[in-house]
Protein backbone atom coordinates (compact mmCIF):
# COMPACT_ATOMS: atom_id res chain seq x y z
CA UNK A 1 0.00 0.00 0.00
CA UNK A 2 1.22 3.74 -0.85
CA UNK A 3 1.84 5.98 1.79
CA UNK A 4 -0.47 8.52 0.24
CA UNK A 5 -3.26 5.92 1.22
CA UNK A 6 -2.16 6.13 4.80
CA UNK A 7 -5.00 7.79 6.84
CA UNK A 8 -3.01 7.47 10.59
CA UNK A 9 -0.32 6.64 11.27
CA UNK A 10 1.62 6.31 14.52
CA UNK A 11 4.15 4.47 16.80
CA UNK A 12 2.06 2.57 19.46
CA UNK A 13 2.64 -0.13 22.29
CA UNK A 14 0.72 -3.15 22.17
CA UNK A 15 1.74 -5.97 24.81
CA UNK A 16 5.12 -5.02 25.28
CA UNK A 17 6.30 -4.45 21.75
CA UNK A 18 6.56 -1.01 19.71
CA UNK A 19 4.17 -1.13 16.58
CA UNK A 20 3.66 0.98 13.48
CA UNK A 21 -0.34 1.13 13.37
CA UNK A 22 -1.66 2.26 10.36
CA UNK A 23 -5.34 2.87 8.75
CA UNK A 24 -5.72 2.71 5.05
CA UNK A 25 -8.91 2.88 4.06
CA UNK A 26 -10.19 -0.51 4.02
CA UNK A 27 -7.22 -1.91 6.23
CA UNK A 28 -5.92 -1.61 9.78
CA UNK A 29 -2.02 -2.83 10.08
CA UNK A 30 0.06 -3.18 12.58
CA UNK A 31 3.74 -4.28 12.75
CA UNK A 32 6.28 -4.38 15.53
CA UNK A 33 8.95 -2.17 14.72
CA UNK A 34 11.56 -2.68 17.85
CA UNK A 35 12.35 -6.15 19.10
CA UNK A 36 11.60 -6.08 23.03
CA UNK A 37 14.91 -6.30 25.07
CA UNK A 38 12.08 -8.42 27.92
CA UNK A 39 10.77 -10.47 25.78
CA UNK A 40 11.44 -13.86 27.43
CA UNK A 41 10.01 -16.00 24.22
CA UNK A 42 13.45 -15.74 22.50
CA UNK A 43 11.58 -15.97 19.45
CA UNK A 44 12.30 -14.01 16.09
CA UNK A 45 10.72 -10.93 15.76
CA UNK A 46 7.91 -11.56 13.53
CA UNK A 47 8.48 -10.29 9.85
CA UNK A 48 4.94 -9.95 8.95
CA UNK A 49 2.65 -7.72 10.94
CA UNK A 50 -1.06 -8.09 11.05
CA UNK A 51 -4.49 -6.88 9.52
CA UNK A 52 -7.75 -6.36 10.03
CA UNK A 53 -10.09 -5.40 7.41
CA UNK A 54 -12.17 -2.29 8.27
CA UNK A 55 -15.02 -3.60 7.25
CA UNK A 56 -14.60 -6.67 9.92
CA UNK A 57 -14.09 -3.94 12.99
CA UNK A 58 -16.96 -4.42 15.12
CA UNK A 59 -16.00 -1.09 17.30
CA UNK A 60 -13.19 0.82 18.81
CA UNK A 61 -13.02 2.81 22.41
CA UNK A 62 -11.02 4.32 24.32
CA UNK A 63 -9.56 1.88 27.13
CA UNK A 64 -10.53 4.06 30.27
CA UNK A 65 -9.57 1.21 32.55
CA UNK A 66 -6.34 1.63 33.96
CA UNK A 67 -6.64 -2.19 34.21
CA UNK A 68 -7.59 -2.76 30.77
CA UNK A 69 -4.34 -0.36 29.73
CA UNK A 70 -1.12 -1.60 31.01
CA UNK A 71 -0.46 -5.08 29.54
CA UNK A 72 -1.55 -8.06 31.86
CA UNK A 73 0.75 -10.19 32.11
CA UNK A 74 3.73 -8.08 34.03
CA UNK A 75 1.82 -6.31 36.78
CA UNK A 76 4.07 -5.42 38.66
CA UNK A 77 7.05 -4.13 36.58
CA UNK A 78 7.80 -0.86 37.10
CA UNK A 79 9.71 1.24 34.09
CA UNK A 80 8.02 -0.63 31.69
CA UNK A 81 7.41 0.80 28.18
CA UNK A 82 3.40 1.08 29.15
CA UNK A 83 4.34 4.01 31.80
CA UNK A 84 5.28 5.75 28.54
CA UNK A 85 2.21 5.13 27.37
CA UNK A 86 -0.84 6.01 29.91
CA UNK A 87 -3.22 6.05 26.98
CA UNK A 88 -5.07 2.73 25.62
CA UNK A 89 -7.59 2.10 22.82
CA UNK A 90 -9.07 -0.81 22.06
CA UNK A 91 -10.52 -2.30 18.52
CA UNK A 92 -12.53 -5.21 18.23
CA UNK A 93 -12.63 -7.21 15.71
CA UNK A 94 -14.02 -10.19 13.77
CA UNK A 95 -11.48 -12.83 14.38
CA UNK A 96 -12.60 -16.34 12.00
CA UNK A 97 -11.73 -19.70 13.91
CA UNK A 98 -12.29 -23.19 13.19
CA UNK A 99 -15.09 -24.48 11.41
CA UNK A 100 -17.23 -21.15 9.74
CA UNK A 101 -17.26 -19.71 13.54
CA UNK A 102 -16.40 -16.23 14.08
CA UNK A 103 -15.36 -14.55 17.45
CA UNK A 104 -14.66 -10.85 18.36
CA UNK A 105 -11.23 -10.61 19.34
CA UNK A 106 -9.76 -7.40 20.60
CA UNK A 107 -6.40 -4.88 20.31
CA UNK A 108 -5.04 -2.61 22.14
CA UNK A 109 -2.92 -0.02 21.38
CA UNK A 110 -1.46 2.43 23.78
CA UNK A 111 -0.13 5.79 23.50
CA UNK A 112 2.18 8.97 25.32
CA UNK A 113 -0.32 11.27 24.15
CA UNK A 114 -4.23 11.49 24.99
CA UNK A 115 -4.83 13.16 22.04
CA UNK A 116 -3.47 10.93 19.95
CA UNK A 117 -5.32 8.35 21.51
CA UNK A 118 -8.66 10.28 20.81
CA UNK A 119 -7.69 10.64 17.30
CA UNK A 120 -7.61 7.15 16.55
CA UNK A 121 -10.47 6.34 18.26
CA UNK A 122 -12.56 8.98 16.41
CA UNK A 123 -10.62 8.41 13.03
CA UNK A 124 -11.81 4.82 12.76
CA UNK A 125 -15.26 5.42 13.81
CA UNK A 126 -15.41 8.15 10.91
CA UNK A 127 -14.12 5.49 8.88
CA UNK A 128 -16.77 2.85 10.16
CA UNK A 129 -19.81 5.78 9.66
CA UNK A 130 -19.09 5.13 6.15
CA UNK A 131 -20.07 1.37 6.19
CA UNK A 132 -23.42 2.13 5.33
CA UNK A 133 -24.40 -1.40 4.93
CA UNK A 134 -24.22 -1.82 8.57
CA UNK A 135 -27.68 -1.78 10.36
CA UNK A 136 -28.29 0.56 13.16
CA UNK A 137 -32.05 -0.39 14.42
CA UNK A 138 -33.10 -3.88 14.96
CA UNK A 139 -36.43 -5.27 15.47
CA UNK A 140 -35.38 -8.57 17.42
CA UNK A 141 -38.10 -11.44 17.73
CA UNK A 142 -37.56 -14.27 20.05
CA UNK A 143 -39.34 -17.73 20.15
CA UNK A 144 -38.90 -18.70 23.73
CA UNK A 145 -40.41 -21.93 23.40
CA UNK A 146 -37.93 -23.33 20.36
CA UNK A 147 -35.47 -25.98 20.46
CA UNK A 148 -34.11 -26.76 24.00
CA UNK A 149 -36.19 -22.97 25.41
CA UNK A 150 -32.90 -21.25 25.88
CA UNK A 151 -33.64 -18.65 22.94
CA UNK A 152 -34.29 -16.01 25.48
CA UNK A 153 -30.79 -16.76 27.52
CA UNK A 154 -29.18 -17.18 24.06
CA UNK A 155 -30.06 -13.28 23.09
CA UNK A 156 -29.42 -11.90 26.55
CA UNK A 157 -26.02 -13.67 26.88
CA UNK A 158 -24.47 -14.10 23.32
CA UNK A 159 -26.49 -11.48 21.43
CA UNK A 160 -26.85 -8.64 22.64
CA UNK A 161 -23.47 -7.82 24.58
CA UNK A 162 -22.11 -7.53 21.02
CA UNK A 163 -25.35 -5.59 19.31
CA UNK A 164 -24.37 -2.79 22.66
CA UNK A 165 -20.62 -2.97 21.71
CA UNK A 166 -21.60 -2.09 18.21
CA UNK A 167 -24.08 0.61 19.20
CA UNK A 168 -26.90 -1.22 17.51
CA UNK A 169 -30.52 -0.26 18.71
CA UNK A 170 -32.72 -3.12 19.40
CA UNK A 171 -36.37 -3.40 20.17
CA UNK A 172 -37.13 -6.81 21.64
CA UNK A 173 -39.99 -8.57 21.49
CA UNK A 174 -40.13 -12.37 23.14
CA UNK A 175 -43.01 -13.68 21.08
CA UNK A 176 -46.02 -15.11 23.57
CA UNK A 177 -47.60 -17.40 20.83
CA UNK A 178 -47.34 -19.15 17.88
CA UNK A 179 -47.62 -16.30 15.33
CA UNK A 180 -46.87 -13.07 17.31
CA UNK A 181 -44.09 -12.46 15.15
CA UNK A 182 -45.80 -13.11 11.73
CA UNK A 183 -48.69 -10.76 12.64
CA UNK A 184 -46.99 -8.42 14.58
CA UNK A 185 -45.23 -7.76 11.24
CA UNK A 186 -47.92 -8.28 9.37
CA UNK A 187 -50.26 -5.64 10.42
CA UNK A 188 -48.54 -3.58 13.60
CA UNK A 189 -44.46 -2.87 12.59
CA UNK A 190 -43.47 0.09 11.89
CA UNK A 191 -40.54 -1.15 9.44
CA UNK A 192 -39.52 2.26 8.35
CA UNK A 193 -38.10 2.44 12.16
CA UNK A 194 -35.64 -0.44 11.23
CA UNK A 195 -33.07 -1.45 8.97
CA UNK A 196 -33.38 -5.18 9.69
CA UNK A 197 -35.62 -8.10 11.15
CA UNK A 198 -33.95 -10.22 13.89
CA UNK A 199 -35.15 -14.27 14.21
CA UNK A 200 -33.86 -15.63 17.34
CA UNK A 201 -35.36 -19.37 16.88
CA UNK A 202 -35.32 -22.06 14.46
CA UNK A 203 -36.73 -22.37 11.07
CA UNK A 204 -40.36 -22.93 12.13
CA UNK A 205 -39.70 -19.50 13.84
CA UNK A 206 -37.70 -17.88 10.73
CA UNK A 207 -40.83 -19.20 8.55
CA UNK A 208 -42.83 -16.53 10.57
CA UNK A 209 -41.12 -13.48 10.25
CA UNK A 210 -40.74 -14.52 6.37
CA UNK A 211 -44.15 -14.77 6.08
CA UNK A 212 -44.93 -11.34 8.36
CA UNK A 213 -42.27 -9.36 5.97
CA UNK A 214 -43.19 -10.87 2.66
CA UNK A 215 -46.88 -10.99 2.88
CA UNK A 216 -46.78 -7.26 4.63
CA UNK A 217 -44.53 -6.25 1.59
CA UNK A 218 -47.15 -7.22 -0.89
CA UNK A 219 -50.21 -5.68 0.97
CA UNK A 220 -48.31 -2.31 1.01
CA UNK A 221 -47.25 -2.46 -2.73
CA UNK A 222 -51.21 -3.98 -3.94
CA UNK A 223 -49.95 -7.49 -4.89
CA UNK A 224 -51.95 -10.53 -4.65
CA UNK A 225 -50.17 -13.42 -3.21
CA UNK A 226 -53.13 -15.86 -4.69
CA UNK A 227 -51.99 -15.08 -7.96
CA UNK A 228 -49.23 -17.98 -8.85
CA UNK A 229 -47.59 -15.78 -11.46
CA UNK A 230 -47.80 -12.55 -9.88
CA UNK A 231 -44.15 -10.65 -9.84
CA UNK A 232 -43.97 -10.51 -5.80
CA UNK A 233 -42.11 -7.46 -4.39
CA UNK A 234 -38.38 -7.91 -2.33
CA UNK A 235 -38.36 -7.06 0.88
CA UNK A 236 -35.95 -4.11 1.69
CA UNK A 237 -35.21 -5.41 5.56
CA UNK A 238 -32.46 -8.09 5.70
CA UNK A 239 -33.31 -10.70 8.28
CA UNK A 240 -30.50 -11.49 10.83
CA UNK A 241 -31.32 -15.67 12.42
CA UNK A 242 -29.63 -15.84 15.77
CA UNK A 243 -30.05 -19.81 15.85
CA UNK A 244 -32.55 -21.34 18.48
CA UNK A 245 -34.02 -23.72 17.31
CA UNK A 246 -33.66 -27.49 16.66
CA UNK A 247 -32.83 -27.81 13.03
CA UNK A 248 -31.45 -24.48 12.33
CA UNK A 249 -30.70 -25.33 8.60
CA UNK A 250 -31.33 -22.21 6.97
CA UNK A 251 -28.91 -20.80 9.35
CA UNK A 252 -26.25 -23.75 9.00
CA UNK A 253 -26.96 -23.58 5.08
CA UNK A 254 -26.13 -19.96 5.07
CA UNK A 255 -23.28 -19.21 7.16
CA UNK A 256 -21.88 -22.91 7.57
CA UNK A 257 -22.34 -22.96 11.37
CA UNK A 258 -24.87 -22.62 13.70
CA UNK A 259 -23.31 -20.38 16.22
CA UNK A 260 -25.28 -17.42 18.03
CA UNK A 261 -21.91 -15.25 17.94
CA UNK A 262 -21.16 -15.91 14.62
CA UNK A 263 -24.64 -14.80 13.54
CA UNK A 264 -24.56 -11.61 15.28
CA UNK A 265 -21.33 -10.63 14.07
CA UNK A 266 -22.96 -11.24 10.31
CA UNK A 267 -25.63 -8.49 11.67
CA UNK A 268 -23.31 -6.08 12.93
CA UNK A 269 -20.96 -6.05 9.58
CA UNK A 270 -23.68 -5.67 7.46
CA UNK A 271 -23.60 -8.82 5.80
CA UNK A 272 -26.25 -9.33 2.76
CA UNK A 273 -26.84 -12.50 1.40
CA UNK A 274 -29.67 -12.82 -1.28
CA UNK A 275 -32.23 -16.02 -1.03
CA UNK A 276 -34.96 -17.93 -3.55
CA UNK A 277 -38.43 -18.45 -1.65
CA UNK A 278 -40.73 -20.82 -3.42
CA UNK A 279 -44.15 -19.30 -3.35
CA UNK A 280 -46.88 -22.53 -2.69
CA UNK A 281 -49.93 -22.25 -3.96
CA UNK A 282 -53.01 -24.86 -3.79
CA UNK A 283 -55.90 -24.01 -6.75
CA UNK A 284 -55.02 -20.62 -7.29
CA UNK A 285 -54.58 -20.17 -3.01
CA UNK A 286 -51.88 -19.37 -1.46
CA UNK A 287 -50.97 -21.73 0.95
CA UNK A 288 -47.21 -20.86 2.29
CA UNK A 289 -43.45 -19.98 1.58
CA UNK A 290 -40.69 -21.78 1.54
CA UNK A 291 -36.93 -21.38 1.61
CA UNK A 292 -35.16 -24.69 2.76
CA UNK A 293 -37.33 -27.62 2.41
CA UNK A 294 -40.25 -28.90 1.20
CA UNK A 295 -40.84 -31.97 1.72
CA UNK A 296 -43.61 -34.82 1.23
CA UNK A 297 -43.26 -38.40 2.17
CA UNK A 298 -40.67 -39.07 4.64
CA UNK A 299 -40.18 -35.72 6.04
CA UNK A 300 -43.71 -34.91 6.04
CA UNK A 301 -44.21 -37.81 7.93
CA UNK A 302 -41.17 -37.33 10.89
CA UNK A 303 -42.40 -33.41 11.23
CA UNK A 304 -46.07 -34.72 11.94
CA UNK A 305 -44.85 -37.70 14.21
CA UNK A 306 -42.58 -35.30 15.98
CA UNK A 307 -45.03 -32.56 16.89
CA UNK A 308 -46.42 -35.18 19.44
CA UNK A 309 -43.25 -34.92 20.74
CA UNK A 310 -42.30 -31.66 21.30
CA UNK A 311 -41.21 -31.95 24.69
CA UNK A 312 -38.42 -34.25 23.74
CA UNK A 313 -36.38 -30.59 21.88
CA UNK A 314 -34.51 -31.41 19.24
CA UNK A 315 -33.74 -35.00 20.00
CA UNK A 316 -37.97 -35.01 19.05
CA UNK A 317 -36.69 -35.56 15.21
CA UNK A 318 -34.35 -38.48 16.12
CA UNK A 319 -36.95 -40.51 17.33
CA UNK A 320 -40.24 -39.68 14.91
CA UNK A 321 -37.18 -40.80 12.04
CA UNK A 322 -36.31 -43.47 13.44
CA UNK A 323 -40.19 -44.23 13.86
CA UNK A 324 -41.19 -42.88 10.06
CA UNK A 325 -38.18 -45.05 8.60
CA UNK A 326 -39.44 -48.21 10.18
CA UNK A 327 -42.81 -47.77 8.73
CA UNK A 328 -41.58 -47.51 5.44
CA UNK A 329 -44.48 -45.76 3.56
CA UNK A 330 -44.44 -44.78 0.01
CA UNK A 331 -47.33 -43.00 -1.69
CA UNK A 332 -48.06 -42.45 -4.97
CA UNK A 333 -48.51 -39.34 -7.04
CA UNK A 334 -48.00 -37.23 -10.28
CA UNK A 335 -44.63 -35.11 -10.23
CA UNK A 336 -45.03 -32.30 -12.68
CA UNK A 337 -41.77 -29.82 -13.13
CA UNK A 338 -40.70 -27.24 -15.27
CA UNK A 339 -36.79 -27.83 -15.53
CA UNK A 340 -34.09 -24.63 -15.04
CA UNK A 341 -32.11 -23.52 -17.73
CA UNK A 342 -28.66 -25.36 -18.11
CA UNK A 343 -26.85 -22.03 -16.86
CA UNK A 344 -27.80 -22.73 -13.43
CA UNK A 345 -26.08 -26.14 -13.65
CA UNK A 346 -27.08 -29.01 -12.13
CA UNK A 347 -27.35 -30.62 -9.00
CA UNK A 348 -24.83 -33.38 -9.42
CA UNK A 349 -22.53 -31.15 -10.59
CA UNK A 350 -20.45 -30.66 -7.46
CA UNK A 351 -19.95 -27.06 -7.82
CA UNK A 352 -21.33 -26.03 -4.59
CA UNK A 353 -22.73 -22.64 -3.52
CA UNK A 354 -20.39 -20.61 -1.40
CA UNK A 355 -19.76 -16.54 -0.49
CA UNK A 356 -20.14 -14.48 -3.83
CA UNK A 357 -20.99 -17.86 -5.72
CA UNK A 358 -21.03 -16.89 -9.84
CA UNK A 359 -23.92 -18.93 -10.77
CA UNK A 360 -26.19 -16.83 -8.08
CA UNK A 361 -25.17 -13.71 -9.72
CA UNK A 362 -25.72 -14.66 -12.79
CA UNK A 363 -29.19 -14.39 -11.74
CA UNK A 364 -31.30 -13.20 -14.88
CA UNK A 365 -32.08 -9.29 -14.75
CA UNK A 366 -35.50 -8.23 -13.39
CA UNK A 367 -36.14 -7.45 -16.52
CA UNK A 368 -35.86 -10.90 -18.48
CA UNK A 369 -37.56 -12.16 -15.78
CA UNK A 370 -40.59 -9.64 -16.18
CA UNK A 371 -40.39 -10.77 -19.77
CA UNK A 372 -40.38 -14.47 -19.29
CA UNK A 373 -43.15 -13.88 -16.68
CA UNK A 374 -45.25 -11.79 -19.01
CA UNK A 375 -44.37 -14.26 -22.23
CA UNK A 376 -45.85 -16.98 -19.81
CA UNK A 377 -49.22 -15.40 -18.68
CA UNK A 378 -49.71 -15.01 -22.86
CA UNK A 379 -49.42 -18.37 -23.99
CA UNK A 380 -52.48 -19.77 -25.08
CA UNK A 381 -53.68 -22.62 -22.88
CA UNK A 382 -52.72 -25.76 -24.67
CA UNK A 383 -49.50 -24.59 -24.63
CA UNK A 384 -49.29 -23.73 -20.83
CA UNK A 385 -47.79 -27.23 -20.20
CA UNK A 386 -44.50 -26.87 -22.84
CA UNK A 387 -42.02 -27.95 -21.36
CA UNK A 388 -43.05 -29.40 -18.43
CA UNK A 389 -41.73 -32.99 -17.63
CA UNK A 390 -44.40 -35.14 -15.86
CA UNK A 391 -43.67 -38.71 -13.64
CA UNK A 392 -46.21 -41.28 -12.21
CA UNK A 393 -45.08 -43.07 -9.61
CA UNK A 394 -44.73 -44.55 -5.89
CA UNK A 395 -42.53 -42.13 -3.73
CA UNK A 396 -41.13 -42.97 -0.65
CA UNK A 397 -40.02 -38.84 -0.16
CA UNK A 398 -40.31 -36.40 -2.88
CA UNK A 399 -37.81 -32.95 -1.58
CA UNK A 400 -37.35 -29.75 -3.20
CA UNK A 401 -34.63 -28.26 -1.70
CA UNK A 402 -34.15 -24.76 -2.94
CA UNK A 403 -30.62 -24.46 -0.72
CA UNK A 404 -28.53 -27.10 0.61
CA UNK A 405 -30.56 -27.98 3.32
CA UNK A 406 -27.04 -28.62 5.65
CA UNK A 407 -27.74 -28.91 8.97
CA UNK A 408 -26.29 -30.97 11.48
CA UNK A 409 -27.67 -33.81 11.14
CA UNK A 410 -26.41 -33.67 7.85
CA UNK A 411 -23.50 -31.17 6.98
CA UNK A 412 -23.64 -31.47 3.07
CA UNK A 413 -27.44 -31.78 3.10
CA UNK A 414 -29.99 -32.70 1.35
CA UNK A 415 -29.14 -31.56 -2.01
CA UNK A 416 -25.38 -30.42 -1.02
CA UNK A 417 -25.14 -28.43 -4.78
CA UNK A 418 -28.32 -26.69 -4.30
CA UNK A 419 -27.76 -22.78 -4.62
CA UNK A 420 -29.00 -19.84 -2.39
CA UNK A 421 -30.30 -17.54 -4.66
CA UNK A 422 -30.35 -18.94 -8.66
CA UNK A 423 -33.99 -19.22 -8.91
CA UNK A 424 -34.56 -22.80 -9.10
CA UNK A 425 -35.12 -25.34 -6.34
CA UNK A 426 -33.35 -29.42 -6.83
CA UNK A 427 -36.24 -31.50 -6.94
CA UNK A 428 -35.39 -35.13 -5.55
CA UNK A 429 -37.32 -37.51 -6.00
CA UNK A 430 -37.10 -41.13 -4.18
CA UNK A 431 -39.20 -43.97 -4.95
CA UNK A 432 -40.32 -46.78 -3.49
CA UNK A 433 -37.27 -49.22 -2.60
CA UNK A 434 -36.46 -51.38 -0.29
CA UNK A 435 -35.75 -50.18 3.47
CA UNK A 436 -32.20 -51.40 3.30
CA UNK A 437 -32.12 -49.24 0.08
CA UNK A 438 -33.65 -46.38 1.41
CA UNK A 439 -31.40 -46.78 4.34
CA UNK A 440 -28.19 -46.78 2.18
CA UNK A 441 -29.70 -43.15 0.46
CA UNK A 442 -30.43 -41.79 4.31
CA UNK A 443 -26.69 -42.82 5.24
CA UNK A 444 -25.11 -40.76 2.59
CA UNK A 445 -26.50 -37.64 4.07
CA UNK A 446 -23.93 -38.43 6.34
CA UNK A 447 -20.82 -39.25 4.49
CA UNK A 448 -18.88 -38.34 1.29
CA UNK A 449 -21.10 -40.99 -0.71
CA UNK A 450 -23.13 -39.65 -3.45
CA UNK A 451 -26.71 -39.48 -1.94
CA UNK A 452 -27.99 -39.07 -5.60
CA UNK A 453 -26.32 -42.40 -7.15
CA UNK A 454 -29.31 -45.30 -6.57
CA UNK A 455 -31.51 -46.35 -9.13
CA UNK A 456 -34.41 -45.25 -7.03
CA UNK A 457 -33.12 -41.44 -6.74
CA UNK A 458 -33.45 -38.71 -9.62
CA UNK A 459 -33.04 -35.12 -9.25
CA UNK A 460 -33.98 -32.11 -11.33
CA UNK A 461 -33.14 -28.61 -11.19
CA UNK A 462 -36.52 -26.44 -11.74
CA UNK A 463 -38.46 -23.08 -12.13
CA UNK A 464 -41.48 -24.39 -11.02
CA UNK A 465 -43.57 -27.94 -9.76
CA UNK A 466 -46.72 -29.16 -8.88
CA UNK A 467 -47.55 -32.63 -7.15
CA UNK A 468 -50.96 -34.40 -7.55
CA UNK A 469 -51.59 -37.16 -5.15
CA UNK A 470 -53.12 -40.12 -6.76
CA UNK A 471 -56.96 -40.53 -6.36
CA UNK A 472 -57.79 -43.91 -4.50
CA UNK A 473 -60.47 -44.35 -7.64
CA UNK A 474 -57.90 -43.28 -10.44
CA UNK A 475 -54.65 -44.51 -9.01
CA UNK A 476 -53.21 -46.99 -11.30
CA UNK A 477 -52.68 -50.70 -9.62
CA UNK A 478 -49.16 -51.22 -10.48
CA UNK A 479 -46.12 -48.31 -10.88
CA UNK A 480 -44.77 -49.42 -14.39
CA UNK A 481 -41.45 -47.52 -13.28
CA UNK A 482 -40.71 -49.47 -10.42
CA UNK A 483 -37.53 -51.27 -10.09
CA UNK A 484 -38.18 -54.96 -11.29
CA UNK A 485 -34.51 -56.47 -9.92
CA UNK A 486 -35.11 -54.69 -6.10
CA UNK A 487 -38.12 -55.99 -4.69
CA UNK A 488 -38.47 -55.29 -0.72
CA UNK A 489 -36.59 -57.46 1.15
CA UNK A 490 -37.43 -56.02 4.53
CA UNK A 491 -37.42 -58.34 6.94
CA UNK A 492 -40.62 -56.37 8.81
CA UNK A 493 -42.65 -55.91 5.64
CA UNK A 494 -45.39 -57.24 8.14
CA UNK A 495 -45.40 -53.85 9.36
CA UNK A 496 -46.73 -53.10 5.82
CA UNK A 497 -49.38 -55.35 5.56
CA UNK A 498 -52.28 -52.60 6.39
CA UNK A 499 -50.86 -49.84 4.32
CA UNK A 500 -52.65 -49.29 1.12
CA UNK A 501 -50.77 -47.17 -0.93
CA UNK A 502 -53.59 -46.62 -2.96
CA UNK A 503 -55.21 -44.27 -0.94
CA UNK A 504 -52.75 -43.20 1.71
CA UNK A 505 -51.40 -39.10 1.57
CA UNK A 506 -48.79 -37.75 3.34
CA UNK A 507 -48.40 -33.79 4.28
CA UNK A 508 -45.75 -31.38 3.42
CA UNK A 509 -43.22 -30.52 5.49
CA UNK A 510 -42.85 -26.57 4.21
CA UNK A 511 -39.57 -24.99 6.46
CA UNK A 512 -40.97 -27.40 8.87
CA UNK A 513 -44.12 -26.44 9.32
CA UNK A 514 -47.01 -28.64 8.09
CA UNK A 515 -49.41 -27.94 4.98
CA UNK A 516 -52.69 -28.48 5.25
CA UNK A 517 -53.14 -29.73 1.20
CA UNK A 518 -51.26 -32.29 -0.49
CA UNK A 519 -51.97 -31.34 -4.29
CA UNK A 520 -49.81 -28.07 -4.78
CA UNK A 521 -48.16 -25.99 -6.95
CA UNK A 522 -44.69 -24.38 -6.28
CA UNK A 523 -43.30 -21.44 -7.84
CA UNK A 524 -39.22 -19.74 -7.09
CA UNK A 525 -39.44 -16.53 -6.75
CA UNK A 526 -35.75 -15.77 -7.70
CA UNK A 527 -33.81 -13.46 -4.68
CA UNK A 528 -37.02 -12.22 -3.23
CA UNK A 529 -35.38 -11.86 0.66
CA UNK A 530 -32.04 -10.67 2.07
CA UNK A 531 -30.36 -12.13 5.14
CA UNK A 532 -27.63 -10.56 7.22
CA UNK A 533 -25.44 -13.58 6.22
CA UNK A 534 -22.59 -14.16 2.88
CA UNK A 535 -22.67 -17.59 2.38
CA UNK A 536 -20.19 -20.28 3.48
CA UNK A 537 -16.79 -19.01 3.08
CA UNK A 538 -14.43 -20.92 0.98
CA UNK A 539 -11.35 -22.37 3.44
CA UNK A 540 -8.66 -19.43 1.99
CA UNK A 541 -11.68 -16.67 2.58
CA UNK A 542 -11.57 -17.50 5.82
CA UNK A 543 -7.88 -16.63 6.78
CA UNK A 544 -6.91 -13.03 8.08
CA UNK A 545 -4.16 -12.03 6.20
CA UNK A 546 -1.25 -11.57 8.72
C1 LIG B 1 -28.81 -43.14 9.23
C2 LIG B 1 -28.76 -41.70 9.58
C3 LIG B 1 -29.58 -40.92 8.67
C4 LIG B 1 -29.56 -39.45 8.95
C5 LIG B 1 -30.20 -38.72 7.83
C6 LIG B 1 -30.27 -37.31 8.13
C7 LIG B 1 -30.81 -36.51 6.99
C8 LIG B 1 -31.12 -35.16 7.53
C9 LIG B 1 -31.53 -34.19 6.50
C10 LIG B 1 -32.15 -33.04 7.22
C11 LIG B 1 -32.70 -32.02 6.32
C12 LIG B 1 -33.32 -30.96 7.15
C13 LIG B 1 -34.00 -29.94 6.34
C14 LIG B 1 -34.57 -28.88 7.26
C15 LIG B 1 -35.73 -28.99 7.82
C16 LIG B 1 -36.21 -27.99 8.84
O1 LIG B 1 -36.76 -26.88 8.20
C17 LIG B 1 -37.25 -28.63 9.73
C18 LIG B 1 -37.71 -27.65 10.82
O2 LIG B 1 -36.63 -27.19 11.56
P1 LIG B 1 -36.81 -26.50 13.02
O3 LIG B 1 -37.88 -25.47 12.90
O4 LIG B 1 -35.49 -25.88 13.36
O5 LIG B 1 -37.22 -27.56 13.94
N1 LIG B 1 -36.67 -29.80 10.36
C19 LIG B 1 -37.07 -31.03 10.07
O6 LIG B 1 -37.98 -31.24 9.32
C20 LIG B 1 -36.35 -32.16 10.76
C21 LIG B 1 -35.89 -33.23 9.82
C22 LIG B 1 -35.14 -34.27 10.57
C23 LIG B 1 -35.00 -35.52 9.80
C24 LIG B 1 -34.38 -36.62 10.58
N1 LIG C 1 -44.29 -17.99 22.30
C1 LIG C 1 -44.56 -19.07 21.56
N2 LIG C 1 -45.25 -20.10 22.07
C2 LIG C 1 -45.50 -21.22 21.34
N3 LIG C 1 -45.08 -21.39 20.06
C3 LIG C 1 -44.39 -20.39 19.51
C4 LIG C 1 -44.09 -19.19 20.21
N4 LIG C 1 -43.38 -18.38 19.38
C5 LIG C 1 -43.25 -19.04 18.21
N5 LIG C 1 -43.83 -20.26 18.28
C6 LIG C 1 -43.89 -21.34 17.27
O1 LIG C 1 -42.94 -22.33 17.66
C7 LIG C 1 -42.70 -23.17 16.54
C8 LIG C 1 -41.31 -23.73 16.55
O2 LIG C 1 -40.42 -22.71 16.54
P1 LIG C 1 -38.88 -22.85 16.17
O3 LIG C 1 -38.24 -21.61 16.69
O4 LIG C 1 -38.73 -23.14 14.76
O5 LIG C 1 -38.36 -24.06 17.06
P2 LIG C 1 -37.99 -25.57 16.65
O6 LIG C 1 -36.78 -25.47 15.79
O7 LIG C 1 -37.71 -26.23 17.95
O8 LIG C 1 -39.14 -26.15 15.90
C9 LIG C 1 -42.99 -22.33 15.33
O9 LIG C 1 -44.05 -22.94 14.65
C10 LIG C 1 -43.43 -20.99 15.88
O10 LIG C 1 -44.52 -20.47 15.15
CA1 LIG D 1 -32.10 -21.97 -5.04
Amino acid sequence: MENQDKIICSELFQKQRKVEVVLYPAVLAWKEIEKSSKRSSGTSESEHGQTVKVCEIVAVHKTEDEADAQPRSHPKRINQPSQQYPHAFTVSYVRRTRQHLWRCADVTFHCADQQICEQWVQVINEQLSLLTNRPKNLLVYINPYGGKRRGERIYEQKVAPVFRQAGIFTDVIVTERANHARDHLKMEANLDDYDGVVCVGGDGMFSEILHGLVTRIQTDHGVDQNQPDAELVPCSLRIGIIPAGSTDCICFATQGTNDPVTSALHIVVGDSQPMDVCSVHHNGVFLKYSVSLLGYGFYGDVLTDSERNRWLGPARYDLSGFKTFLSHNYYGGTVSFLPADDNVGHPRDKLQCRSGCRICQHKHSSKDEHDEASEEKEKPAEDSDRGWNVIHGKFIAINSASMSCACPRSPKGLSPSAHLADGTTDLILVRKCSRLDFFRHLLRHTNNDDQFDHWFVEVHRVRKFRFEPWHPDLAPLEDASEHPESPDLSPISSLQETYDDRTAESSWNCDGEILHHTAIQVSVQCQLIRLFARGIEEQQDAEVAV
